[in-house]
């Protein structure tokens, strides 16, 4: 789709682009933070290609880019080329090599940008900052503790059961559509079905309990919070955008409150009942044994405010992320059997088929690791990032950049970049392989972001990805809805498909069934 969107662009806009991308002013490709050859001083930001915000007005309501910010990257990145400045005055990074700069050049105490939309409900309420809205050396402090237990893959590896055991009620729950389905092997929907298990895997590792997603009928208390998240982020956009003054005279700001209520008090009973539990073996002498929120509780100094703030925010990074990319994923499978294939056989050889496969024999399969990589690189769930660099000056692309500036990571454009990746809309997992072939480029594809502001849940997220393809792979073969014309994607902040994506799981026989 934006490979004929590119194709049209270039067809309908001819040597003006061509032009303007010439006079990309000066950019050229060296070493991270270095001037090229050819210049002795770097450029100002006056020099730079920019967009005016009217023309950004113009292009997200009359050109339709408004839900496909993903492909105004491409599209911007074709008129003024790699590096420019945007219609809201950030500067747009658009190749793997700038954004190495960048990346090269990070602050100790990263910065993504301002937050304070989801500050104001925890400075209401009293409750702390996550590792989301945190800034400076107190959200370098709370990722020491939080990164532990949670970072390292050998750390991930010991949710490896708790995960399965999330795993096998979803693929009974597949079972269970199928046979629902008219012909005895649909599941519609699948996005809604890959929600509840993504919110079910990592509630279940946060809170050391299950919440009922999978089940037949959601309890009415997990209803109400998966209600509630919907009710936040729906009018987190009108927050964002709305002038202060109108949060008491319009609808969205209370709404916008009730959902964060909703989403609070739910992980706090889940928290608290944890506590209260602990507290019980203390008292009778008894080891406190656990996992994440065990440890959060009663191996770090953080305040029980704190933690309500972190787990919250941990929780709501872990949802929709991790279910579009295996929406994707196996969106992708259903159209590529030869990969099914290939996968399968890998499956097969490294798994007894009468064994559960562990965390250790998941992470070891090179073949599915490099499925969730292309699927993450041709649709990067999180499409754009920033970086605002607030401890010194900067010399990206050859231009210098003062302090405070604020940098646009197009992840999009940068993973369909075709001199990194040949053929970037098409789908080619062997492009990972270590078989011997060159690597792309380190910076072409950092779907979980680069550094210490990195994703925390990283190795969780992959462990529940890997954990969930290879069970179904095992039981299924995934083929599509052919009622269900191309699915194209809108940018809602993470990547999701347009419409519905239906699948045919065909029982593949083979006694597996959970
Ligand atoms: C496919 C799944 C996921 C993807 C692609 C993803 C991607 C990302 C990206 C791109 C960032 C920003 C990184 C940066 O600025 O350099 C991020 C941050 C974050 N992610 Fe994830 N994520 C995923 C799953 C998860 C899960 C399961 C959790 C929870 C356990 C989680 C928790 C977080 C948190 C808390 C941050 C903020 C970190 C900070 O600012 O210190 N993510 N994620």
């Amino acid at each position: 789709m934006a490979a004929r969107l590119s194709r049209t662009v270039m067809q309908r806009n001819g040597s003006r682009l061509l032009q303007l991308c010439f006079r990309g002013k000066g950019y050229t490709s060296s070493a991270p933070g270095t001037l090229s050859a050819f210049q002795d001083k770097p450029r100002s930001v006056e020099e730079l290609p920019y967009s005016s915000f009217l023309r950004m007005i113009y292009r997200l309501l009359f050109q339709g880019f408004y839900k496909r910010l993903h492909e105004l990257q491409i599209y911007e990145k074709q008129l003024y080329g790699p590096i420019y400045k945007d219609g809201m005055k950030a500067v747009s990074l658009n190749t793997p090599q700038l954004l190495e700069e960048l990346m090269r050049n990070e602050d100790k105490y990263p910065c993504r940008g301002d937050m304070s939309f989801w500050k104001d409900y925890r400075d209401m309420r009293g409750f702390g900052y996550g590792p989301f809205t945190e800034e400076g050396e107190r959200w370098h402090n709370l990722r020491v503790m939080l990164n532990k237990r949670m970072l390292h893959p050998k750390d991930s590896a010991q949710y490896g059961s708790i995960i399965n055991d999330v795993v096998t009620d979803f693929t009974k729950r597949i079972y269970y559509l199928r046979q629902c389905s008219a012909t005895g092997d649909l599941v519609t929907n699948l996005a809604n079905e890959l929600y509840q298990f993504s919110l079910e895997g990592i509630a279940s590792v946060l809170f050391e309990t299950r919440i009922g997603c999978l089940e037949k009928e959601i309890p009415a208390g997990t209803q109400d919070f998966i209600n509630a998240i919907a009710q936040m982020f729906s009018n987190s956009f009108a927050v964002v955008l709305a002038p202060k003054w109108s949060r008491n005279l319009l609808p969205y700001w209370g709404r916008y409150i009730a959902g964060w209520e909703g989403i609070f008090s739910f992980g706090k009973d889940l928290i608290d009942k944890k506590m209260e539990i602990i507290q019980q073996r203390i008292d009778n002498n008894q080891e406190v044994e656990g996992e994440y929120l065990t440890y959060l509780l009663s191996n770090t100094q953080m305040s029980t405010k704190d933690i309500y703030g972190s787990v919250t925010e941990l929780l709501l990074a872990g949802v929709d992320t991790t279910s579009n990319t295996l929406t994707w994923t196996l969106h992708l499978l259903s159209k590529h059997p030869q990969v099914q294939d290939r996968l399968y056989k890998e499956v097969s050889t490294l798994v007894p088929a009468d064994q559960i496969p562990s965390a250790e024999q998941v992470t070891a399969m090179p073949y599915l690791r490099a499925i969730i990589k292309e699927a993450l690189r041709m649709y990067p769930v999180v499409p754009t990032n920033a970086r605002i660099h607030a401890e010194k000056d900067l010399i990206i692309g050859g231009f210098k950049f003062s302090k405070n500036t604020v940098f646009k990571i197009s992840h999009y454009a940068i993973s369909h970049d075709e001199e990194v990746f040949p053929d970037p809309f098409t789908f080619k997992p062997e492009r990972w392989l270590r078989d011997g072939r060159k690597r792309p480029h380190a910076f072409g594809s950092i779907p979980f972001g680069f550094g210490v502001r990195s994703c925390v849940g990283r190795r969780i997220a992959e462990l529940e990805m890997y954990m969930l393809l290879v069970q179904l792979i095992r039981q299924f073969e995934i083929k599509p809805d052919p009622t269900i014309k191309e699915v194209k994607c809108l940018n809602r902040t993470v990547l999701v498909p347009d419409r519905p994506i239906n699948l045919h799981f065909v029982d593949r026989g083979s006694g597996n069934a959970a």
